[in-house]
This record gives C-alpha cells, structure tokens and sequence, in this order.
C-alpha cells in the first residue's frame, strides 16, 4: 500500500523580518533584500527543487498599532512592516520555475472582487495554472481606517461579506465565460458564449461580466485558515486546503486530531468529504546535524527575540495590548474582534499547557504560534511523520526563521529524508497547483464544490 503523502509549502511575506521578530538582525538573514527579484526567484528555485507544491505568501495591507496603542514598536523591529504587494513578484518566480504553486493571501474585505478575481485570473494565466488564493478577512484596524472603513467591522460580518464576496467571484471564474467562447475567426470572441453575471446583493453590486477569458484552474486553488466558530464553517464550506497552528507541542497530535473531526462533519453539510480538504498545519524546524546543535541554534534564535516587536506582533494578531497584561500572569481568553484564535491558542483550562504572557509574548515572536521542531532531520521527519500518521495533517506550513536558510536546509536534510521514507513525493505528477493538492487531472474545482455548483442568479446546483 502507498503511505499517505504529505504536501509541503515554503511560509513567509514580502518584509524584512515577516514572522521571527527581531530576526532582522541575524547575520545569516537576508530580509532585506525582500525588494529584489532575485531575492524572490532564488527562493522560489530552492522550493522548486525541493518539490514544495507551493510558496505560501502572507501579507497584511496596514501597520501593527495595538501594543502600547502606537506603531512604534512595529517599526523599529520590521514587525510586517516593510509590507510589500506580495502578488506582484510572483511572474518574476513564475519565469524561474515551472511547477511551484503560488498560494498568495488578499483579503476578502477590502478588495474589490471584481478586482481580485482579474488579478487572480491573470496570474492564473501567465502562471499556467499555478495559483491558488488565501481568503482572509483581516484584522487589523489600521488596514479598515486606510482603506476608507471607520474602523474594524466586527468579526462575525466580515464572514458574512465574505460568503457573499466568494458568490461574486465564483460567478465570474465559472460562470461569465464558457470555455469556448474565443474562437478568433471572423470575431475574436463570441460574444453569445460570455454573460454578465448580474450580482445584487446586501454588499456587492456586480452588474458585468469577467474581463478574463478561462484561465487553467479558472478559479484558484482556494485556502483558508478559520478556527473560530464562523471561520470553521467558512474554510468547510469554500476551503480546498486550512492552515492552522499547533503550538501546544505536547496537545498537538490531539489538537489536530479534534480541529479535523469537527471540519470533517462540518464538511458533510455541504456534501464534501475529507478528502476534498487538506489540512495544513504550520512548523517552524529548526535543524542540526546533531540534536545538540539544533538546540544551540535555536537558543542563538531565541536571543535575537525582540520582546516588544514580539509583543507588538501577538497584539496586532489578538487585537489585545499586551503592553496592558502582567508578564508574569497566565494569558486569559480576553474578547476580541481581531483573530479569535490567537488568544485562545494560548489560554487552557489544562494546567499543563497555560502560557504565562511573557511566555506567549516570546514564543510567538519566534514561531507565531506554530510549533517548533528541533532536531536532527531524521528526528524532524519523525515528527511530521506523528503529525501526519496520527494527528491526521496532510501536510505542513515550513516556516522560515532566517531567510533564505530555513528554507535551503529544509530543503537540502529533511526532503530527501522524507523522500526515503516514501511519503513525499520526488517528482511532480501534475502541472496545475490544484493538481499538486488534490491529485493529477484535478485541475479545477471537483464537481460537489460550492463554487462549482452556483448558478448566475443566485441557485444552487446539486
Ligand atoms: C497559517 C496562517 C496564516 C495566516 N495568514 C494570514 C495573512 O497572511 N493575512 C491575514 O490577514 N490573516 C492571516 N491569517 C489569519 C486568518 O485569515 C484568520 O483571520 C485567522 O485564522 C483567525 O480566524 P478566526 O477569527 O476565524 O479564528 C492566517 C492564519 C493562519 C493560521
């Protein structure tokens, strides 16, 4: 019998010192050239080589203001912040590669889908079907006052625009073109095989039609990474992969293993199966050629933690000022309109597992709430091999530390290690970022999605 597969994607931003606060100063880190082509093409070739399916850019459209109720903190440690465009260098990565996928974040709130359904079909063109989509709402409330919003809408009703954004782009990817409609004879396009989608709803008025012809994947491989209640229902719903985290190491295979049953059953009310969804945890390896030295690096790590562009980053993430909490006391599940599970990721009503806020503040600022790996890469590969086998993950996050070098030694120790255990792959099947996912021929979205299903007027085909 084949072992089940694991699928792999390279984690970072366009900034100096995206997810290790205070990394910037590591001598090994080469962040600041993030504003470099090359910077961007050399990466992607070393996840090419190691047979990612894809480079996972985050990003975020507004600077982090919580802690201490100012941006100081932020932009004295690069905390996100340069935040680059994170779409506008992947044609540049694209021309360097030939299979890496592309899983880029825009936010569902603020951009206009009209919008971002041409720039991802666009990309879903020059790539060749490379693309895929990380839906977020967003949650930071300098990003809603600079994009001409009085603040934050609560958390809740960002989800509720979100489903009917996703209605909107799903028309336009699926439904706008038909596959033949450029016949380039005597016209260019036949007109009779395009339609105007004619969207009218609480928040979106689409009248038109998608200015893009069907690109491969027509609509991009689509991940979403919901843990609250709502943002649960919404990755079962539209998600063909979930990011999530798992820092409590010794509760992670459990974690995973609860968080999969519940997507499992929510998935069933939209007649998916677990199959159709892989789940995608984050870690941060930190790896040495013995265990004592992956120690030692990740103690030299730790010493380049800055404590208030930690703190800056977890408050930006909880919507919480943690410049207001007592280091020492124990990191209680505060209400927010930010993140909801960020907070609670570390809160526990078991003892073993509470985070003290000092604890939290410098876990997160080297690991964002992932969990950390350290070892040798045998013993990195025996992790993801628990966490995979027993906790159910289809695949995993890798963060990067210092960057380019997370990435190279990832690439250089623990894929062949995998690759000799059998359960990574040591060539691409298929072509198309869906395919690396869900399996060669698959390359656009299965037939019982949501969004294949929906019909310009709103119906739903079953
Ligand atoms: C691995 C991972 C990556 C994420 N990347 C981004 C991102 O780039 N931009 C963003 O605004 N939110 C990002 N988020 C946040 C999620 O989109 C979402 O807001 C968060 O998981 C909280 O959802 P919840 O309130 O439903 O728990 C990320 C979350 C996870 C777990």
């Amino acid at each position: 019998m084949t072992k089940k597969q694991i699928h792999l994607n390279g984690f970072t931003q366009n900034s100096a010192s995206p997810h290790a606060a205070g990394l910037w100063r590591h001598p090994e880190h080469q962040g600041k050239e993030h504003g470099t082509l090359a910077y961007w093409t050399n990466l992607a070739k070393t996840l090419e080589r190691g047979k990612f399916d894809a480079l996972f850019l985050a990003d975020v459209i507004g600077v982090y203001d919580v802690y201490q109720g100012s941006n100081q903190a932020a932009l004295a440690q690069a905390v996100q912040v340069p935040a680059h465009d994170p779409l506008l260098a992947v044609s540049a990565m694209a021309q360097a590669t030939e299979k890496l996928g592309f899983a880029i974040t825009a936010s569902a709130t603020y951009i206009q889908p009209y919008q971002l359904a041409r720039q991802y079909s666009t990309l879903d063109h020059l790539t060749n079907g490379r693309i895929g989509w990380n839906i977020v709402t967003s949650y930071l409330e300098s990003e809603a006052v600079n994009l001409g919003l009085s603040g934050l809408i609560p958390h809740d009703e960002r989800y509720d625009r979100a489903e009917e954004y996703l209605d909107v782009v799903y028309k336009l990817w699926e439904q706008s073109w038909d596959d033949d409609a450029v016949v380039q004879d005597t016209q260019y396009i036949d007109p009779t095989k395009v339609r105007e989608i004619a969207h009218e709803g609480k928040y979106f008025n689409v009248p038109g039609l998608h200015l893009i012809e069907p690109s491969k994947q027509r609509t991009p491989l689509l991940f979403q990474a919901g843990s609250s209640e709502r943002g649960r229902e919404f990755a079962a719903k539209h998600a063909e992969g979930i990011f999530t985290n798992t820092q409590n190491q010794k509760n992670a295979v459990a974690e995973l293993q609860a968080f999969i049953a519940d997507i499992t059953e929510r998935l069933h009310k939209y007649g998916r199966k677990r199959e159709d969804v892989k789940i995608i945890p984050a870690v941060v390896p930190i790896i040495g050629a013995t265990e004592e030295e992956a120690y030692a690096k990740l103690e030299e790590y730790k010493s380049y933690v800055d404590y208030d562009g930690a703190a800056a980053l977890l408050s930006g993430h909880s919507g919480v000022d943690f410049s207001k909490l007592d280091p020492d006391q124990y990191v209680e599940n505060l209400p927010s309109q930010a993140m909801q599970s960020r907070l609670q990721s570390y809160t526990s009503d078991n003892v073993d597992y509470r985070w003290t806020v000092r604890d939290a503040v410098l876990y997160h600022g080297l690991t964002n709430g992932s969990e950390v790996i350290v070892g040798t890469p045998s013993q990195i590969a025996d992790r993801l091999e628990v966490l995979s086998q027993e906790g159910g993950a289809d695949g995993f996050n890798i963060r990067q530390v210092v960057n380019p070098a997370s990435f190279e030694e990832f690439v250089d120790t623990v894929v062949p290690e995998l690759q000799k255990r059998g359960i990574y792959r040591t060539d691409y099947e298929g072509d198309t970022l869906r395919e690396h996912y869900l399996g060669q021929g698959q390359v656009r979205l299965k037939d019982n999605h949501y969004g294949k299903q929906l019909r310009i007027g709103g119906e739903v085909h079953a």
